[in-house]
């Protein structure tokens, strides 16, 4: 089985990375900037248990070698999905099963309309981050098993990886855990809009209690449109805004422990903050945004928190705690 890893960042490197590390033949496609990077010092693999690894990787920057892939992982951001579907129904062969590794719900729709029938398309799920440390290093700071959809061809990939910190887990119902996941990406916005670490940012009550409002709004929202959010890892959707508005030594003590997130970990979109690059926040918190026009509602938290990130994605500078809640809630 070969497996083309179209957008080979933080995510692709590390799954692409440990995928190779099984002796699976894969292939990294990605821009010059990480080649350049790879070709100087190699690629390093760590994570949050001190597990290490480097392993040898085929990289280029030629969507050319998406040509005699069975599986395509997808991992770019989600305003870059349509060039990529692009390239993958223009190099790629109909054969191939494409997984799509990404945050959001609607990208996915773009990514299946652009390659219409002639591609099976299905969703995949990270429920870990991955920070990218600079000289071809690629760190996995928060716990958690790579998802995709129960498919003969992703059961076959999921036994080839078998454990590590890159394994597959075949599931069913991947919209639901879709939007299950969207539930806990809202806190990516206030992670970004805090310019801190993951784990300084959640240390923190008032940047949790913006999530939490967020999430409140999101549940609201997803139930009057008779979607249901499955569960992500160990709290189910309905709890979320209480486990993140609890106080501080509940959250430490508990839930901060059993999530073993550690220092280095970044969420997404503060990385993509920090390169200056636009943030998937419509595919987000504009998710929710959109869905509540669709169905004649407001999503004033979510829609405030949009404008906030696309501020400070024009140079605004980070909130305080206290400041961001004001800022949302006000
Ligand atoms: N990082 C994380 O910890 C997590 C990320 N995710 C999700 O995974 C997805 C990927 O995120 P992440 O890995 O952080 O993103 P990155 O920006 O780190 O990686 C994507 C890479 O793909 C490159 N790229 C874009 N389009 C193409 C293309 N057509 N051909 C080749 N390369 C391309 C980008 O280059 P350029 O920027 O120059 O376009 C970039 O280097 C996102 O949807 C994110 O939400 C989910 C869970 C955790
Ligand atoms: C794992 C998590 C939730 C970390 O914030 C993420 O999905 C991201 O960074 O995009």
């Amino acid at each position: 089985m070969r497996i083309a890893v179209l957008g080979a960042g933080s995510i692709g490197c590390f799954v692409g990375g440990c995928w190779s590390a099984k002796g699976i033949d894969t292939v990294l496609i990605g821009r010059e900037r990480i080649g350049g990077d790879l070709a100087a010092h190699g690629l390093s693999l760590s994570d949050y248990t001190g597990w290490t690894a480097h392993p040898e990787v085929e990289f280029t920057t030629d969507p050319g070698a998406l040509a005699g892939a069975d599986v395509i992982a997808l991992t770019v951001k989600s305003a870059a999905t349509r060039d990529a579907a692009l390239q993958i129904a223009r190099h790629g062969s109909p054969d191939a099963l494409v997984i799509s590794f990404q945050n959001g719900i609607s990208n996915f729709d773009v990514l299946r309309d652009t390659l219409g029938k002639e591609f099976e398309v299905v969703r995949g799920m990270v429920p870990f981050n991955v920070a990218y440390l600079g000289e071809g290093r690629f760190h996995k700071g928060v716990a958690g098993t790579l998802h995709a959809e129960d498919h003969p061809r992703v059961r076959i990939l999921a036994a080839r990886i078998g454990d590590g910190p890159a394994a597959i887990l075949p599931a069913a119902g991947m919209t639901a855990i879709a939007w299950g996941k969207l539930l806990i990406n809202l806190n990516n916005a206030v992670s970004a809009l805090s310019g801190l670490p993951l784990l300084e940012q959640l240390q923190q009550r008032d940047y949790r209690r913006v999530t939490a409002a967020s999430q409140r709004e999101g549940l609201r929202l997803l139930k009057a449109a008779g979607i249901r959010p499955a569960k992500v890892g160990a709290v189910g959707p309905a709890l979320l805004p209480y486990v993140l508005a609890a106080p501080d030594w509940l959250f430490k003590g508990v839930f901060l422990k059993a999530w073993k997130i550690d220092a280095r970990a970044r969420s997404s979109m503060a990385d993509d903050l920090a390169a200056g690059r636009r943030t998937e926040v419509d595919y987000l918190n504009g998710e929710l945004v959109a869905l509540a026009e669709r169905i004649g509602r407001d999503a004033p938290v979510n829609r405030r928190i949009v404008e906030l990130v696309r501020a400070a994605e024009a140079g605004a500078k980070p909130y305080d705690s206290a400041g961001l809640r004001r800022a949302v809630t006000a």
